[in-house]
């Protein structure tokens, strides 16, 4: 249950981000200024006064890029919260599990991170004590993730001394804990010896000892850490040096530790900025993928929409629809219908009132966009029908346009001179395009979409001093604006999930092989590497189809792992999938064209 007191806040809440012992945490957006926090409730009964009057304090006096500052208390009826940065990219943890392999000079930059707000804390005598992937988190930069180290709510000052029975229970995590911590000692050496551990965890993929927390506790204190031949020679020595169990053979300071990993880094020739992610393995060809039909085709498709039994392919001013016998377009088309436009077609939208086809003539001035509708029809007697609308002519030098789900109003941001980089931005009833508000006057953004058919969101790309931001601005049906947030990254198409439209996937323009998903609410990014540059984004039920025109396709699940890389030797020109697996794929190669009908079921399952 959202707490109550907040839709008066200055925030406004988009969803829960986690749990912790002691409350909630909130993803919250600033509703003037558009910036994420995060709420952390602290539940009074269970977050003792002393330990979040400990934490605040720890906190606010901490100030530094890789810390996660707390920026205010916020009171509510209920209780009081944190509000602290915001780190879309959840934590270490969560990067760790997941598929893509970090680049080794990706994991060092991180490990360089966490020491730099190690020794900023350590220079204000405050000893974290809890150093875990778990309290490491990951905030989007131009570069990549930047981690932050949070959750200082078992730190201690280092004049506290060494005595035991003062956190009320809350000692730190056992797998990461140094082993004097377990007969009472605190100092810097432990945070240093925890980042040993991750060290260890990043390079070789498990950490040094398992077992139950008792077992643990022994295992630092007694038993050798091996580590493996894989591991560099100069990062060998310094996980050595760091997982001593004297605190006084370990390193002097983080700065020390810092000099050392950087020493390593260069030893290594690993340059900077380097690539977050190793490419990933290929997963080899797979024979699974089973052709159903192949039709030759007589000119290259560039546009390919399935609607039921009808399927549309579209070519330059040329669009015809084929109608098969059931869902599954099962053999041949049992009849055809096409029309010829005036202009080339630029988009298709399929809604339940047909085709929407907007077309684009840039060969007259002023430039004209024209949407129609088509929708192709099987009478009882199996003659093809047609109904045809064609609506007022767009003049404009540039439009952006965005069709409801349901095909009940149109978002449109028309630009009609090259020399104002403002448009009109305006919604409009379907089908009679009457206006539903005032136009608003707004740079033009490269997309809209339309997330349900209460909402939609308009993305804007800039870039300034360097720095690359996209912001995301919602806009509902009344045509009411309402300022969201931003990423630091450069995104001009996102694609959401069907089923679930909050989910939208997108490719880093400055990374090309990167793919992204960013979860609205509460906004959580994800970064995946891939093969390649995919020009085919298929969003499925089950995940991502995604391909290039070589014919290189990957399948990746709803949270981007990935699932298989398949390569389909076609030159593909459009494609569009059906059914839960299956695909309609347009190719054209040496003058020739084909359409193949392939299934992926097979695919799918083997995952
Ligand atoms: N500033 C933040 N930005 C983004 N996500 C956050 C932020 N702070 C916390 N989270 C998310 O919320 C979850 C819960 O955090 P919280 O610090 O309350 O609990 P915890 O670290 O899991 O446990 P504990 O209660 O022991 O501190 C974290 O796992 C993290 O994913």
């Amino acid at each position: 249950m959202k707490p109550t007191a907040l839709h008066r806040s200055r925030y406004r809440i988009l969803g829960q981000i986690g749990q912790g012992q002691f409350g909630r945490v909130y993803c919250a957006v600033h509703r003037q200024t558009g910036e994420l926090v995060a709420l952390k409730d602290l539940n009074p009964q269970r977050f003792p006064t002393n330990r979040f009057l400990r934490e605040f304090s720890y906190l606010v006096s901490l100030r530094h890029p890789n810390i996660v500052s707390c920026r205010a208390i916020e009171h509510h009826a209920k209780g009081r919260y944190l509000v602290m940065d915001y780190c879309e990219g959840g934590t270490l943890r969560d990067l760790m599990d997941a598929q893509g392999q970090l680049s080794l000079g990706y994991r060092l930059n991180l490990i360089t991170d966490i020491l730099l707000g190690l020794e900023h804390a350590h220079q204000h005598n405050i000893i974290h004590c809890d150093i875990k992937p778990e309290n490491i988190l990951l905030s989007l930069t131009n570069q990549g993730w930047k981690a932050r180290i949070t959750d200082f709510g078992i730190s201690r000052l280092s004049q506290q001394g060494a005595h035991t029975g003062q956190d009320g229970g809350y000692t730190g995590s056992p797998a990461y804990m140094a082993p004097e911590r377990s007969y009472g000692q605190h100092s810097y050496a432990c945070d240093l010896y925890s980042v040993g551990i991750i060290i260890y965890e990043l390079l070789i993929g498990e950490r040094p000892f398992s077992g139950l927390p008792g077992d643990l506790i022994l295992a630092h204190l007694n038993q050798r850490v091996t580590i493996p031949d894989t591991v560099p020679p100069s990062l060998r020595t310094t996980i050595e040096r760091a997982l001593e169990k004297l605190p006084q053979r370990r390193f002097a300071s983080a700065r020390e530790m810092l000099t050392d990993i950087r020493h390593a880094a260069e030893v290594l020739e690993l340059k900077t900025p380097q690539r977050v992610f190793s490419p990933p393995v290929l997963l080899g060809e797979s024979d699974g993928v089973e052709i159903l039909g192949q039709t030759p085709l007589r000119d290259a498709v560039s546009y390919l929409a399935v609607e039921g039994r009808l399927v549309y392919l579209g070519m330059w001013k040329h669009l015809s629809c084929a109608i098969y016998r059931d869902f599954n377009l099962t053999g041949e088309a049992i009849a055809e219908k096409s029309i010829t436009l005036t202009d080339p077609i630029l988009e298709l939208n399929l809604r339940p009132q047909g085709c929407f086809i907007l077309t684009r003539a840039s060969s007259r001035l002023p430039v004209e966009y024209n949407l129609y509708c088509w929708r192709p029809s099987l009478n009882v007697a199996g003659t093809a029908l047609e109904e045809y609308q064609v609506f007022p002519p767009l003049q404009a030098r540039q439009v952006i346009h965005a069709i409801d789900v349901k095909g009940r109003w149109l978002a449109l941001a028309s630009q009609s001179n090259s020399k104002d980089r403002y448009s009109q931005f305006q919604l409009l009833k379907l089908p009679d395009l009457s206006p539903i508000n005032p136009p608003v006057r707004s740079p033009l953004p490269p997309q809209l979409l339309t997330l349900d058919n209460c909402h939609g969101l308009a993305l804007f790309p800039y870039q300034y001093h360097g720095k690359q931001r996209t912001y995301f601005y919602f806009f509902n049906r009344r045509g009411l604006i309402i300022k969201g947030f931003s990423v630091p990254l450069m995104l001009f198409s996102l694609i959401p999930l069907p089923d679930s439209p909050y989910q939208l996937f997108g490719i880093d323009a400055n990374e090309p092989d990167i793919a992204i998903i960013i979860k609205l609410k509460p906004l959580k990014v994800t970064r995946i590497a891939l093969n390649f540059a995919p020009k085919f984004i298929l969003p499925q039920s089950w995940g991502y189809i995604l391909a290039n025109s070589q014919g290189q396709m990957m399948l990746l699940d709803r949270d981007g792992f990935r699932m298989a890389y398949v390569n389909l030797s076609l030159k593909i020109t459009a494609m569009v999938s059906f059914g839960d697996s299956k695909l309609l794929v347009a190719s054209w190669s040496k003058g020739k064209g084909m359409l193949s009908k392939l299934d992926l079921s097979k695919v799918i399952d083997n995952c």
